[in-house]
């Protein structure tokens, strides 16, 4: 039968090509010259079963190297430096991602938040002398910590937030001079320095809503759909970003409906092929610093014979303030009144309701040419949706245990600040010991403030809608600072990259199936001829 399968060409054209399979075979293993008639019976046996196993070898081997190729490639990371120079302290980040995997599965992670030593730049107008000192130890690491051949290419940006737009309120020039320092200074370094400017309080806002939509993988939801672990967000609504710093806040969400009153405050964006209109504002004078300033020059007519009851301070909590301190800033010059002494002495009486009277002051209700207004006469779309609260947001309520995974409601938040208000503050003192003075003692403040601003934006029914955030999923900070990175350097496409027609591990497996498939035809196509040889021979 076996006989009848091959022609008489067949035979003959399978008879050579055995012949010179075998032949080159033993070339190669006799070309030492040893014609052992053993040796050669053992190959005409076993010729196949080598061949099978040589030709099984190479395809592990072409994989293990398309593998680690694949790798390699994988490994080829890029870096970012942004500097935030806030009103109260200036932050560098870096930032580091995988070149080939950013646009696809991979996210840029936030490898260092270097603390600059030092208050915020907009104090240093008249000392420019010591910015190479405030910024030198920060920079240090990021040449320890970026790979020297990267240097070149890894782009440095810096800016300035409230504070700086304080300054050039005040003084333009002298704001000009810090960042015209500062540039001179970053461009010395390595790096690829790519500006140092103030950005506007619209940008501040919508970076920061970018930077946590894009960690919360809301942006880019479609893929990661795939990822189990982020699956709760698949085709979830964007989340709105609050941000409380130390001179200025932030508000930004994707707004219900657009009215006439909104329409000049929205921001659009197309990212990765989705519009999005978002609604941003930004109350300059409302960070928590400059709201404490002004409260305290508000309040500072009430002195008598130099001293004044605080209701925001611990009872037994004392401080001695200079009037120039608190009435030469553009934010509370408008409370200025004439005293009879140059200091005054604060005593704290931790009452938490006259506390919250007392801040309801610094908003401006009286007036909205709107239907809605938040305060000071900015139009207020109706919140909806979940909001990310971060900044001094997520420091002053994660001291004092009120972030939203612990409390459910507004009225829980108001027992706890009563009883934090009127604790003294020799118990405060001796119960956070290592809490730095100025925040200790100012929480009381900070957290009756809070409260009053996210009511003023009217998130009162709201409460366990706001979740207060410092690092998302492990990978960075909530802040503007990502958000401008992701910008500058182009990271987050206007369209969605175009879908692959395989994921790498179907790849894979095909390959290896297709492979074996191949290998199994290959020694059933030799035994045949193996057969045939013996056959004929
Ligand atoms: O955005 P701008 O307004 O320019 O200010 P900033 O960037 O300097 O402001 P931060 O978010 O760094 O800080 C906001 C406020 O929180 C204060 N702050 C920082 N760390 C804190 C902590 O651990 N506990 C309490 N308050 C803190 C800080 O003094 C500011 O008043
Ligand atoms: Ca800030």
């Amino acid at each position: 039968m076996r006989k009848d399968c091959l022609s008489g060409n067949q035979k003959r054209s399978a008879l050579g090509a055995g012949r010179i399979l075998f032949a080159s075979l033993a070339s190669l293993s006799f070309s030492s010259g040893y014609q052992d008639s053993r040796l050669k019976k053992f190959f005409s046996r076993n010729g196949t079963v080598i061949l099978g196993f040589i030709f099984i070898l190479s395809l592990i081997v072409l994989f293990a190297v398309g593998l680690s190729q694949n790798r390699k490639t994988s490994e080829n990371f890029k870096y970012g430096i942004v500097f935030d120079a806030g009103s109260s302290h200036t932050t560098m980040y870096i930032y580091k991602w995988s070149a080939e995997k950013v646009n696809d599965t991979g996210l840029v992670y936030e490898i260092e938040a270097c603390k600059v030593k030092g208050p915020g730049i907009s104090t240093y107008a008249t000392k420019l002398q010591e910015l190479p000192i405030y910024l030198t130890q920060c920079m240090g690491r990021a040449k320890e910590l970026i790979p020297k051949y990267k240097h070149q290419e890894t782009p440095i940006y810096l800016g300035a937030t409230a504070g700086m737009r304080l300054l050039s309120l005040e003084d333009a020039k002298l704001a000009n001079k810090i960042l015209s320092a500062v540039t001179s200074l970053l461009s010395s370094y390595p790096f690829n320095f790519r500006g140092a400017r103030i950005i506007s309080g619209s940008e501040e806002g919508a970076y920061g809503w970018i930077t946590i939509n894009y960690l919360l993988g809301i942006l880019k939801e479609k893929q990661y759909s795939k990822d189990p672990s982020l699956e709760k967000n698949e085709s979830q609504e964007t989340y709105g970003a609050l941000d409380l710093g130390g001179a200025s806040t932030q508000i930004t969400f994707v707004p219900k409906t657009v009215t006439k009153n909104t329409a000049s405050k929205l921001m659009k964006f197309r990212l990765y092929g989705k519009n999005y209109s978002v609604f941003t504002h930004s109350y300059l004078c409302y960070g928590m610093d400059q709201a404490l300033l002004r409260k305290l020059a508000k309040d500072s007519k009430n002195a008598v014979l130099e001293a004044y009851m605080e209701p925001c301070f611990h009872p037994g909590y004392e401080r001695t303030v200079d009037l120039h301190e608190i009435y030469n800033t553009t934010c509370a010059w408008t409370f200025k009144v004439w005293l009879p002494f140059n200091k005054i002495r604060i005593q704290g009486s931790g009452n938490f309701e006259k506390c919250l009277q007392s801040i309801n002051e610094l908003f401006s209700i009286s007036y909205c040419r709107y239907t809605s207004c938040a305060f000071n006469s900015v139009s207020r779309p109706s919140v909806h949706g979940k909001f990310g609260a971060f900044s001094a947001y997520y420091y002053v309520m994660e001291f004092l245990n009120l972030t939203s995974d612990k409390v459910s409601s507004r009225d829980m938040v108001n027992e706890k600040m009563r009883t934090f208000c009127s604790t003294p503050w020799e118990v405060v003192n001796t119960t956070f010991i290592g809490v730095k003075e100025k925040y200790l003692s100012e929480y009381c403040f900070a957290g009756s403030y809070i409260l009053k601003l996210l009511e003023y934006y009217n998130f009162t029914d709201y409460w366990n809608h706001i979740e207060f955030m410092d690092k998302i999923n492990n990978n960075a900070e909530a802040g503007w600072t990502l958000g401008y990175m992701l910008n500058l350097t182009n990271i987050i496409p206007a369209e969605l990259p175009p879908p692959k027609p395989f994921s790498r591990p179907t790849y894979i497996s095909l390959m290896v199936v297709f492979s074996l498939v191949l290998a199994a035809v290959f020694i059933l196509g030799s035994v045949l001829f193996h057969k045939s040889w013996y056959f004929w021979n």
